[in-house]
Formats: structure tokens, C-alpha cells, sequence
């Protein structure tokens, strides 16, 4: 059963890793930031309401994406498993989705995280070009994701669920690397 999570700082190559291998594994790719982006381009409620904290590199209420991860894995085609991406970012979204796996029978989850160092990410991000790919976003986006995000890594360590995968290499290595840790 493929339940991963996708750890990493922005740029860290999380999202190219996870389609590639939700499409190997035949799981749904779920990822925080599609969903809000969708939901932004079709300008609904929880579209409105996000914009203007991913515009600054913010993240976006806890309640809101824990609503949005709840209604995604109760949908029938989470039952036999998925690949999260963005998802848990802070300690209190990491506790809602433990809490949530149990409610929903799917626990046994794993967390890869993928390191790549702050100048490489800036790089790749700067050439990525998404709206929130600018120097000053950038910028926040690597701050919020050391103070929020990166204490999760030694969250799931301390609960045996932790993978390292160095994300500093080609795509196609590091697909190869994470193949073999989670084989
Ligand atoms: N191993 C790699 N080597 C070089 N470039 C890569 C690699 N993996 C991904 N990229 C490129 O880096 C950029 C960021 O990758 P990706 O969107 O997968 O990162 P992410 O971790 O999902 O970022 P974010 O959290 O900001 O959405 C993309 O343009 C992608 O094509
Ligand atoms: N899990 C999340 N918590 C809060 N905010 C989130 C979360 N996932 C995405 N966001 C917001 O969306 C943008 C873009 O996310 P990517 O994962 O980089 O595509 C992020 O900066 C937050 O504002």
C-alpha cells in the first residue's frame, strides 16, 4: 500500500517526484497547492480566502486545508492509497492528519523527506516562474518553511516514519533513490 508523504522546502522537487510516482503506483497525487490553485482560478470561497496568503508566501489557515485534505482522502480513490505533497506544513496539520488516518482506517503512513540545499531551490524556482516564484515570495516561502515546516522532519523521526532522500540530484536519480528507500 502506497500512503507517502512528501517533505521538503519549496523547490525541493517534491511535486515532479510525487506525479511521477503516484503514475507508477497508480494513486492519486494529492497536493495542498493544486487544490488551492484550482480553487483560486474558478475564484471560489476557499480560492478568495487563500490568495492573499500564497501571494505573500504565506501559509494558509490550518482549518482550511485541513477541511480540503479530509473531504480528498475520504474520496473513494484514497481507499487503496496516495501520495501527499504540501501536506502536513505545520505540527498541528500533522496532528489533525494523524488523528484523521485513524478515523479513516489508513494509517501505516511514511514521510519522504527531500533535501536540497537553499541556493539550489532558489535557482530552481526562479526558472519554475509561478506567480509566487519571485525573489521576495521565495524568500518568505524559505522562512516560513524553517520556523513551520522543517520541525516536522524530526516530528516523524521520533515516530519511526521518516525516509531522507538527497533531492540534490537529476530528476531521474532521485526517482531511482526513492524507488529503492520505499521498495
Ligand atoms: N532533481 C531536479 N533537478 C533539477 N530540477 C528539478 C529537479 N526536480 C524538480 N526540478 C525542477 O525544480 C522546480 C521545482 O520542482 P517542484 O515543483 O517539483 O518542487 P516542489 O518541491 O513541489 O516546490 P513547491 O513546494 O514550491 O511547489 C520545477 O521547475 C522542476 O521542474
Ligand atoms: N498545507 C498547507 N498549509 C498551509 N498553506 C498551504 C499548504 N499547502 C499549500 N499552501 C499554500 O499554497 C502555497 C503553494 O503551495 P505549494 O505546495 O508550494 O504548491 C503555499 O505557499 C501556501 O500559501
Amino acid at each position: 500500500m502506497t500512503r507517502l508523504i512528501f517533505l521538503g522546502p519549496p523547490g525541493a522537487g517534491k511535486g515532479t517526484q510525487a506525479k511521477t510516482l503516484a503514475d507508477h503506483r497508480q494513486v492519486p497525487h494529492v497536493s495542498t497547492g493544486d487544490i488551492l490553485r484550482e480553487a483560486l482560478s474558478k475564484q471560489t470561497r476557499l480560492g478568495i480566502k487563500a490568495q492573499s496568503y500564497m501571494d505573500k508566501g504565506e501559509l494558509v489557515p490550518d482549518i482550511l486545508v485541513q477541511e480540503m485534505v479530509q473531504e480528498r482522502l475520504s474520496q473513494l480513490d484514497a481507499k487503496h492509497g496516495w501520495i501527499l505533497d504540501g501536506f502536513p506544513r505545520t505540527v498541528k496539520q500533522a496532528v489533525f492528519l494523524e488523528e484523521l488516518l485513524e478515523q479513516l482506517d489508513q494509517s501505516g503512513e511514511r514521510v519522504v523527506s527531500l533535501e536540497v540545499p537553499d541556493d539550489v531551490v532558489v535557482v530552481r524556482l526562479l526558472a519554475r516562474g509561478r506567480k509566487d516564484d519571485n525573489e521576495e515570495v521565495i524568500r518568505r516561502r524559505l522562512e516560513v518553511y524553517r520556523a513551520e515546516t522543517a520541525p516536522l522532519i524530526d516530528y516523524y523521526r521520533d515516530r519511526q516514519k521518516l525516509l531522507t532522500v538527497n533531492g540534490n540530484q537529476s530528476q531521474e536519480e532521485v526517482t531511482d533513490e526513492l524507488q529503492k528507500i520505499i521498495a
